[in-house]
């Protein structure tokens, strides 16, 4: 299977332009051909730049739900939460006219939260129209961590789209805290991923993940998968 190019872009304006284009697109395209668009998005400092300029991408944002690729298991008052930060960074402007539907609930376990997030999702539309995934240095996206004990189930492609709970890693393991995450069948099923990558550890990073066992590895999971991936790296961090 082979790896999708990635995409290099001079700075960090055009590539954060470039994917927020690519999203706006296929959030167009979904509300196009089923009435309503679901798009997906993750946590951590890369998207920031790119949920700026979606927030501003001129589609109709009433007909579009926004979620998320992963969460900690955190109420929206915690410096940790996605939530926060999606609502802060994407859904300001014209996209705050969307429907934000939460991982996080406060549920009796973390599990019981994923079970219940699956469900809402899953009666507002099981595909995800366009996905935003960062990866972290040790290769994981969304919460599909090394080491983690979801992670198979979390990487097996022939499950339904559901999200899981994720728990804590062991002896200083990532995550340092229960988490949330999609599976890779909310991948395969999307209309459009696009991987936000900046730095010249994480394209080191990706290479090597790509060539990695997908029975483990997040990122050669999704290029087996045929994950509709699209990888845009720019070197400015
Ligand atoms: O909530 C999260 O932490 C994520 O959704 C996670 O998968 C993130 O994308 C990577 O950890 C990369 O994080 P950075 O963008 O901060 O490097």
């Amino acid at each position: 299977m082979s790896s999708p190019a990635i995409e290099t872009f001079p700075d960090a304006a055009a590539w954060a332009e470039a994917a927020a284009a690519r999203l706006a697109e296929a959030l167009t395209e979904g509300v196009a051909a089923q009435g309503r668009a679901v798009f997906a998005g993750a946590g951590g400092s890369t998207p920031s730049p790119v949920y700026a300029r979606l927030a501003q991408a001129d589609l109709d944002w009433s007909k579009v739900t926004a979620t998320l690729v992963d969460e900690r298991y955190v109420p929206e008052t915690s410096p940790d939460s996605n939530a926060a930060l999606m609502k802060r960074t994407l859904l300001t402007g014209p996209a705050a006219a969307a429907r934000f539907l939460p991982l996080y609930a406060p549920s009796v376990t973390v599990d019981r939260a994923a079970a219940e997030a699956s469900k809402a999702l899953a009666t507002d539309d099981a595909r995800l129209d366009a996905v935003l995934l960062g990866m972290g240095e040790d290769g994981h996206i969304c919460s599909m961590f090394p080491e983690s004990p979801t992670l198979k189930t979390l990487l097996t492609p022939n499950l339904k789209p559901a999200v899981y709970g994720v728990p804590p890693g062991r002896d200083g393991m990532a995550p340092p805290q229960e988490r949330l995450s999609i599976n890779l069948p909310y991948l395969i099923s999307a209309r459009r991923v696009v991987l936000a990558l900046t730095g010249a550890k994480k394209r080191a990073v990706f290479e090597r993940e790509a060539a990695g066992d997908p029975r483990i590895h997040p990122i050669a999971a999704m290029i087996a998968a045929k994950v509709p991936l699209e990888v845009l790296w720019t070197e400015a961090v």
